[in-house]
């Protein structure tokens, strides 16, 4: 077996810290995973079409595996062929009286909830109560409730139930804390005898991902309109999704690490498979990054990265690529200056506080970090001393930017609970070993 075969997701242990080694650089290509929020949204649409979808090119984690469970327990038919999964959907009705299990897959568990108005009755519980099931879901349940649905939840959070039917019409819904219950909303509102038209109130967040679930619905076959800013969603009522075969593009928010990484080190990477024209908001990260000094060039669907440059510091909105918040950190904890990510509220609400948590880790390692309610900055740092344990806090952003500055660190920097990299990015490590980077990988007792 090889080396690269042994860091195969499926050989690496079930629960794992890793221990990072420093490196001098990184060389080589990679191929950037499938997209993580297209998979959710294309194996959820075909689901809710009726005949047979080609879901092609498939993303291979556990949020991924998690949409997949939760649909056959709803009654769809799913077949692996290859990298691709064909799925036999149950269109308008979904099995009543199931519960489902989304993982810790936010983006997933909110989807299903919204459809769950569809049944007379659908449970969702969560095995991370930690982290899924400390995320709120109030206001998807609220707009749920205002369209007629019974629904019982703690608190406002997971465990919930749902039952429908609703016949749909006009609804509001705060975009505020997610962008995902409105997403949510849009994937039932073809199926609803009324079909929707959706207010979003509040300031909204996360606009990238909304235009994810328009392209989604479109790709289907489904009629919607929006508003430029996105406050009004309409889609009118007794719809059918289309099936098909829709292809997944490549992943921004995991490739945003690999380009990170890249260039903060010296070497030269080529990342391919991630198309220019993507919706995806983490397609940003390459201005950042070249805002930062780095180098980065285009050759059509391949980022080539030629690293080590200096990188200064920058200012900006993170909301746009909320994803990739995580992986441009590492970089500005390594830049002249001082960086400040705005607007990033949400990042408090995601698999952990990215805010607080964040500049704990930060400060962990040596660096200065600073917070306020709606934003993180880091100063820059020439060297990080490393030789620490970092807390990866289960969440596989904060593992993905620990694990860039162990890469770029005097010693050693060992991450707890590395295993959860499987929720959105399982190849992680297998990715930067391929391109030098060396790990150790320490069972822990499951
Ligand atoms: O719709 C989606 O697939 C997602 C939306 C975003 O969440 P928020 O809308 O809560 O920011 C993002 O962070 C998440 O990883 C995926
Ligand atoms: C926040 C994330 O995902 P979700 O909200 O789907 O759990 C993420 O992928 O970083």
């Amino acid at each position: 077996m090889n080396e690269g075969a042994l860091l195969d997701h499926l050989t690496l242990p079930e629960q794992f810290d890793v221990v990072v080694h420093p490196v001098r650089e990184l060389r080589g290509d990679v191929r950037a995973q499938p997209s993580k929020n297209y998979t959710t949204r294309y194996l959820l649409a075909a689901a809710l079409a009726e005949g047979e979808t080609r879901v092609v090119g498939v993303a291979t984690s556990e949020d991924a595996h998690a949409m997949l469970r939760c649909l056959t327990d709803w009654g769809a038919g799913i077949e692996h062929i290859g990298d691709d999964v064909v799925i036999r959907g149950f269109g308008a009705a979904p099995r009543a009286g199931v519960t489902l299990n989304p993982g810790n897959a936010g983006a997933v568990a909110r989807f299903l909830m919204g459809v769950a108005a569809l049944t007379r009755d659908t449970t969702l519980v969560t095995d991370h109560p930690d982290s899924l099931g400390r995320r709120p879901q109030g206001d998807l349940l609220e707009a749920l409730e205002r369209l007629g649905a019974r629904v019982s939840s703690n608190e406002g959070r997971l465990p919930v139930t749902i039952s429908g039917p609703v016949r749909g019409g006009v609804v509001e819904v705060s975009a505020e804390r997610s962008s995902q219950y409105a997403s949510a909303l849009m994937f039932l509102a073809p199926l609803l005898p009324g079909g929707l038209d959706l207010r979003l109130t509040g300031q909204i967040k996360s606009h990238a991902p909304l235009r994810q679930t328009l392209d989604t619905l479109a790709a289907f076959g489904i009629r919607a309109s929006a508003s430029d800013d996105l406050s009004r969603v309409q889609i009118p009522g007794g719809q059918r999704y289309q099936p098909g075969r829709v292809l997944v593009p490549g992943d921004y928010p995991g490739s945003a690490a690999l380009l990170a990484a890249a260039a903060l080190l010296p070497g030269e990477v080529r990342l391919s498979n991630l198309r220019e024209n993507d919706l995806q908001g983490e397609r940003e990260a390459v201005d950042v990054l070249r805002e930062m000094g780095a180098d980065i060039h285009r050759e059509g669907d391949t980022l080539i990265v030629r690293g080590g440059q200096t990188l200064r510091a920058v200012n900006r909105d993170g909301d746009g690529f909320t994803d990739a918040v995580q992986a441009l950190t590492a970089a500005a904890a390594l830049a002249e200056g001082t960086t400040t990510w705005h607007n990033v509220y949400t990042l408090r609400l995601k698999e952990c506080d990215r805010i607080s948590d964040t500049r704990r880790e930060l400060e962990r390692l040596g660096l200065q970090a600073r917070e306020t309610e709606d934003s993180l900055s880091v100063t820059g740092a020439a060297q990080i001393a490393g030789g620490v344990t970092a807390d990866g806090h289960g969440d596989h952003r904060m593992i993905m930017l620990l694990t860039l500055l162990g890469l770029r660190a005097e010693a050693p920097v060992r991450i707890t609970g590395a295993h959860h990299i499987r929720k959105s990015y399982p190849q992680f490590f297998a990715h930067l070993h391929s391109l030098g980077a060396r790990f150790d990988f320490v069972e822990r007792d499951t």
